[in-house]
């Protein structure tokens, strides 16, 4: 019988784990049993929630347990669905108490019901032709209140510097001064151009927004209109968005995962889900060819253990694609030998300010970030490239190198 196994951090005032577990797997699943006649148990027992393990009990600093509980849930009880899914092993249990949901194993049959990335790391460098280096993606700044001019004059700007996918800035909704529509088919002109005049091809990552009920003929009508991928706040809208998205063959771009609103549902230490487990396996199953996160080093940081743990949730053995890895906030281009060093060539380096800021332009930007990469591959050091490159050396004058800083 298909299961899914939920793991879970639970803190308990009461010092009785074990109790809890068998708590939760009875109240998420059959409820009351023991009160229940003997022909009633027999009948419901496939359907009750099952403890495997209670681990690794001991006293936090407000002296409760801290245990880690694994329970399985029979698949028979729910659609095979991830607000189905979730609502059965963190509905209620969300909102009662220290409980942080940390991974889902789910059972192989339950696994063939989600698509996985329609392109995943492979697929999107097949489509740049660009198999042996990190990606370098870059963001539009400062556009809400612009015109076409100045968003296209910007992208431009992106691509003559040799980033491989732009994309929008998630707070770009739709609008009359660069309507979704337009971005697309005058975007890809542009990009076009540069490709006839320079040989390098750059993708662009549009803003999916609006109503849910509008979302699936906006990204059908964007494909039509020869769009490279879509950007999208999976979050505010909810996975299943994302899997039915990533499911309709009449889109059939790539997907790219912004992680806006997420924080409210990972970042406390002891309530909500885990990083990997949002932003990494279940955005992977759900369909996700990209997951944006917070870098270890920039801006918006995550711990360097929940960075990696989400990357390494994105890229794990599985039987699904791979989904890019996008460490992202606040990157410049000195911080390019640490990216490499967590997360490897098959990651992506996404930048705005550390694109547009550098003196030269957001073309400038992007040369020196494409110059930091080179130099890292060649297994040099930045202020070595520094000396070869002139916007990676303006880019280090300016932001400095974080390589100095780690030794
Ligand atoms: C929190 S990850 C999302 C990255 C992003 O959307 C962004 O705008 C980062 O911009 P920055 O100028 O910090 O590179
Ligand atoms: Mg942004």
């Amino acid at each position: 019988m298909s299961e899914i196994t939920a793991t879970y951090i639970v803190h308990d005032a009461k010092h009785n784990p074990e109790k809890k577990a068998e708590g939760i797997a009875l109240g998420l699943t059959v409820g009351s049993w023991t009160d229940l006649p003997e022909l009633d148990q027999k009948q419901l027992k496939k359907h009750k929630g099952r403890v495997v393990s209670v681990e690794g009990s001991s006293l936090d600093s407000n002296s409760e347990t801290v245990a880690t509980i694994k329970i399985a849930y029979p698949a028979l009880n729910f659609s095979p669905d991830l607000p189905a899914i979730l609502t059965t092993v963190f509905g209620k249990l969300s909102l009662d108490g220290k409980v942080k949901l940390v991974d889902l194993e789910f059972g192989e049959e339950l696994k063939k019901e989600f698509p996985g990335p329609r392109f995943g790391i492979e697929g999107i460098r097949k489509k740049l032709g660009v198999h042996d280096r990190p990606l370098l993606m870059s963001i539009f700044k400062g556009v809400i209140g612009r015109d076409m001019d100045f968003l296209l004059k910007q992208l431009k700007e992106q691509s003559l510097g040799g980033v491989d996918l732009i994309k929008d800035d998630e707070i770009l909704f739709e609008n009359e001064l660069t309507p979704f529509e337009k971005r697309i088919a005058l975007g890809k002109q542009v990009l076009d151009e540069v490709y006839e005049s320079t040989g390098h091809r750059t993708l662009y990552a549009a803003n999916l927004t609006g109503r849910t009920s509008q979302l699936r003929d906006k990204a059908r009508k964007a494909a039509e209109l020869g769009a490279d991928a879509f950007l999208f706040n999976v979050f505010a809208y909810g996975l299943d968005v994302l899997q039915e998205l990533r499911e309709d063959d009449e889109i059939g771009i790539p997907i790219m995962a912004h992680p806006a609103v997420s924080g409210a549902l990972t970042s406390a230490d002891e309530y909500g889900f885990s990083h990997s487990l949002l932003l990494g396996k279940l955005l992977r199953y759900a369909g996700a060819d990209f997951s944006l996160f917070p870098s270890p080093y920039g801006s918006v940081a995550l711990e360097k253990q929940q960075a990696i743990s989400i990357a390494e949730a994105l890229t794990a053995e599985d039987q699904f694609k791979r989904t890019f890895p996008v460490p992202s906030a606040g990157i410049h281009p000195g911080m390019v030998p640490l990216l490499v060093k967590d997360f490897g060539v098959d990651s992506i380096i996404n930048a705005g300010g550390g694109v547009h800021g550098h003196p030269g332009g957001a073309k400038g930007g992007g040369k020196a970030f494409r110059q930091a990469i080179e130099t890292v591959l060649q297994g040099k050091s930045l202020e070595e490239g520094a000396l070869e490159h002139d916007e990676l050396k303006t880019a280090i004058s300016l932001w400095g190198s974080a390589e100095a800083v780690a030794k």
